[in-house]
């Protein structure tokens, strides 16, 4: 094989490594591990077999959601300046969106499991809602992401409602332990939402799409960011000292020097596409340190 060829397979493989977005997947991951430790934390229990169903779930959701956003943009535009787009990849946009609904299928497949084990369709009930708010996010006609609710409804789905029916998979009740967990991470997770469009801004204004950074510009937006993020710390602590979460969850503030690295990184580079860029990848790795610390903290509370 020539050097040449050799080269030209490496870009495409690194087309498909972008597409795939193996990092990303840490937002389905995140919620269901938290959820169980709350549970762990709340009455000692843990079901293996219900966490390791929900985790599987949960990835092949977001496959889902993932697989179908590039088919979705692709009819408005958006994408055209995106090459590893699974749209411009394939070059077969049928094939595409059976893939997608069939990750979805076995999502959701795992899910009714789960209710069937349990003889109780709540959990089934809270994952279609985030379902159809996923949709909602980039399905014809409602296509709410290019009006500026992304942010909403990534926290909403992510944080109270994944982490929640997470918790509920495992103890068949609520409780605030979750609720306020789930606060935590849905924050966490739409700020990587937030963070992954300022390098897009230009062709999202130019597609219609009025994302949060065409609205604020990416100034205000570096600025947003930084009280998001300082708010997310002061309930870190505040949870805690209120009792609603237990004293151990306070180390999830030792993902600080990386939140502390995303600000300073935005703030600094906020109109430079090809380094604020990065900015998504910082957010993914607090909202996966602060996550995991969470857990730590909430598993360490049942024995110390
Ligand atoms: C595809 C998503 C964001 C990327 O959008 P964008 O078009 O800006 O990206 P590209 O630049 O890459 O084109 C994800 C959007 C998520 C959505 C707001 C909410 C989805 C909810 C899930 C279905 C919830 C799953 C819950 C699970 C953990 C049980
Ligand atoms: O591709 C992306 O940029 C994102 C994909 C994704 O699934 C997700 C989920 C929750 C919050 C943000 C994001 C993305 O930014």
């Amino acid at each position: 094989m020539s050097i040449v060829s050799t080269r030209k397979l490496t870009s495409r493989q690194r087309l498909w490594l972008a597409a795939i977005k193996v990092p990303v997947y840490s937002v389905s991951v995140i919620p269901i591990i938290v959820g169980s430790s709350a549970a762990f934390e709340k009455i000692s229990t843990f079901d293996f077999r219900i966490f390791t169903t929900f985790l599987i779930s949960s990835i092949l959701i977001i496959a889902w959601i993932n697989i179908s956003n590039d088919y979705f943009d692709a009819d408005t535009g958006i994408d055209k300046n995106k090459p590893h787009s699974i749209v411009n990849l394939i070059n077969n946009k049928s094939l595409i969106f059976w893939l997608s609904n069939i990750f979805l299928i076995l999502g959701i497949g795992g899910i009714v499991l789960i209710s069937w084990l349990q003889k109780d369709l709540t959990v089934l009930f809270m994952v279609i809602l985030c379902c159809i708010l996923g949709y909602s996010y980039q399905g014809p006609p409602f296509r709410l992401g290019y009006k500026g609710l992304g942010e909403i409804i990534s926290f909403i789905t992510f944080g109270p409602i994944a982490v929640s029916a997470s918790y509920y998979s495992q103890v068949q009740h609520f409780s605030i332990i979750s609720l306020a967990s789930g606060i935590l991470i849905g924050i966490s997770t739409s700020i990587i939402l937030f963070c992954s469009h300022f390098h897009q801004v230009k062709d999202d204004f130019f597609a219609g799409k009025r994302s949060p950074i065409v609205f604020l510009g990416t100034k205000l937006g570096s600025i947003v960011l930084k009280v998001i993020t300082v708010f997310l710390m002061f309930l870190v602590i505040f949870f805690p000292i209120l009792k609603i979460l237990p004293f151990w969850t306070f180390l999830s503030l030792l993902s600080f020097p990386v939140a502390h690295k995303l600000v300073q990184h935005v703030s600094q580079y906020h109109n430079q596409t090809s380094k604020v860029k990065n900015s998504k990848f910082i957010a993914i790795k607090f909202h996966f340190f602060s996550g995991i610390l969470l857990s730590v903290g909430l598993i360490l509370s049942k024995f110390i």
